[in-house]
């Protein structure tokens, strides 16, 4: 065992470290954890830390068994399964605020793009840093080429201010009050204060958290409809901290239950009233709120039905080892699951290395990550999942060499 000295290079400085290895055995599987030596210059980067599982069926008093220091079901993200085929497929990475999740979308982009697959990576966080990552200028709503991969890379970052706004022109004109209008639009004015149960003024006059996400979503399904899109075979989405997600993934039904609602509403009374209109001559014409709800409507039962789909769609949580963070990702996990959203892999990212220095710090931060580490391995909802180990590096990783080496490490 020695010391590691550098990681991710920005300049043409070659730097080599040392290796070191754990080897653990518990129960039913040996890991061994190190980090291996690399050499690196401004171009290219190699290895790094890398941890491995073998599986044994051993009975479960042996009296081997070790304090496990990773011992993950899957040592390996499976990336052999992400990238195969050439059919579009969608990652969706969250969790919670802070964990890299924007680091590990954009990895798995470069990966991708890296591997064959023209991609697509969009933010939908409000607060996005896809840029920062890139070290690019990823800015202004609209598709933007990511130099440095081999195949085609583009970045999306949605605004979701311009999205809200476009939600409330659908609901507001001339600077009204949003269900007043729009229910006037719909010829159902005076019916507006009846409506109060339907909660229809709450949610288009203060529109309700995860309103920003999903519109964000159901605009980058609307632009994938397009030509100019059908290119991307993979679509990564660094998404916004959990919160978002989980309202998120109650919203369409919500929008569509209350929207559905207002709409069967209107049909009655439109063919209540039809009969006397057409005896004066009052047939409308023009595309009206209701038009503009319904394709609302149609977008956000979209939404749903990507986040549903097991053949196309995958949701990675990503989580740091922290007891903290591993809570939020275990309540993540059971709400993805009870909304039936596809998900099988877990990255826990900002591991220490095992230290070969006496830093006193290091070795208690490092105990602390292997207590949340077991705390994973007893988590009914995490436990299932392939669990993948990414390791601190010592730099920011930032521009697509960082992001490669990253993701290399990262996507195996
Ligand atoms: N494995 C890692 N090693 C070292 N630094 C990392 C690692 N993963 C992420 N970071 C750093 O941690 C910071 C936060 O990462 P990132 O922006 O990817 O997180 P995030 O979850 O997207 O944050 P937010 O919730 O604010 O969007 C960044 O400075 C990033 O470079």
């Amino acid at each position: 065992m020695a010391t590691t000295s550098c990681c991710v290079p920005s300049t043409s400085t070659t730097c080599s470290s040392s290796y070191s290895l754990r080897v653990k055995r518990n129960s039913n599987s040996l890991s061994f954890m190190g980090s291996l030596s690399f050499a690196s210059n401004a171009n290219s980067l190699s290895a790094g830390f890398v941890s491995l599982s073998i599986k044994q069926n051993r009975p479960r008093n042996n009296s081997l068994q070790v304090r496990s220091v990773a011992a993950p079901s899957e040592a390996v993200a499976g990336f052999d399964e992400m990238v195969s085929g050439t059919q579009r497929k969608y990652y969706m990475l969250g969790g919670k605020g802070g964990v890299g999740k924007t680091s590990c979308a954009a990895s798995l982009a470069v990966k991708f793009a890296n591997s064959g697959h023209p991609t697509l990576v969009v933010s939908t966080d409000p607060a996005h840093s896809l840029s920062d990552s890139f070290a690019q200028d990823l800015t202004g709503g609209q598709l933007v080429p990511v130099e440095g991969p081999d195949c085609p890379l583009f970045a999306l970052e949605i605004n979701p201010e311009k999205a809200r706004e476009e939600f409330r022109s659908v609901t507001q004109k001339n600077g009204g009050t949003g269900i007043k209008d729009l229910m006037d639009g719909m010829g159902l004015g005076m019916l507006a204060e009846q409506l109060g149960e339907l909660k229809l003024g709450e949610l288009l006059d203060t529109p309700p958290p995860g309103l920003d996400e999903a519109l964000a979503i159901s605009k980058v399904i609307q632009f994938l409809e397009s030509q100019e899109y059908n290119m991307f075979t993979r679509i990564v989405f660094d998404t916004a901290p959990t919160g978002h997600t989980l309202r998120l993934l109650s919203l369409p039904d919500f929008l569509d239950a209350s929207i559905g609602k207002l709409l069967k509403l209107r049909q009655k009374i439109t063919s209540a009233t039809s009969a006397i209109k057409s005896v004066f001559g009052q047939e409308e014409t023009r595309e009206d709120a209701s038009d503009k709800l319904e394709r609302l409507r149609e977008r956000m039962v979209k939404v749903r039905e990507l986040f549903h789909d097991k053949d196309s769609t995958e949701f990675v949580i990503i989580t740091i080892p922290t007891v903290m963070a591993v809570s939020e990702s275990s309540r993540l996990s059971a709400s993805l699951k009870k909304e039936n959203v596809p998900v099988k892999r877990l990255i826990v990212n900002q591991l220490l290395p095992p230290s070969a220095s006496d830093c006193k710090f290091c070795a208690m931060k490092r105990k602390d990550q292997m207590r949340a580490l077991d705390i994973i391995q007893g988590d009914p909802e995490l436990s299932s999942l392939t669990m993948i180990q990414a390791p601190l590096v010592d730099v920011e990783i930032r521009g697509v060499p960082a992001l490669k080496f990253l993701g290399d490490i990262v996507w195996k």
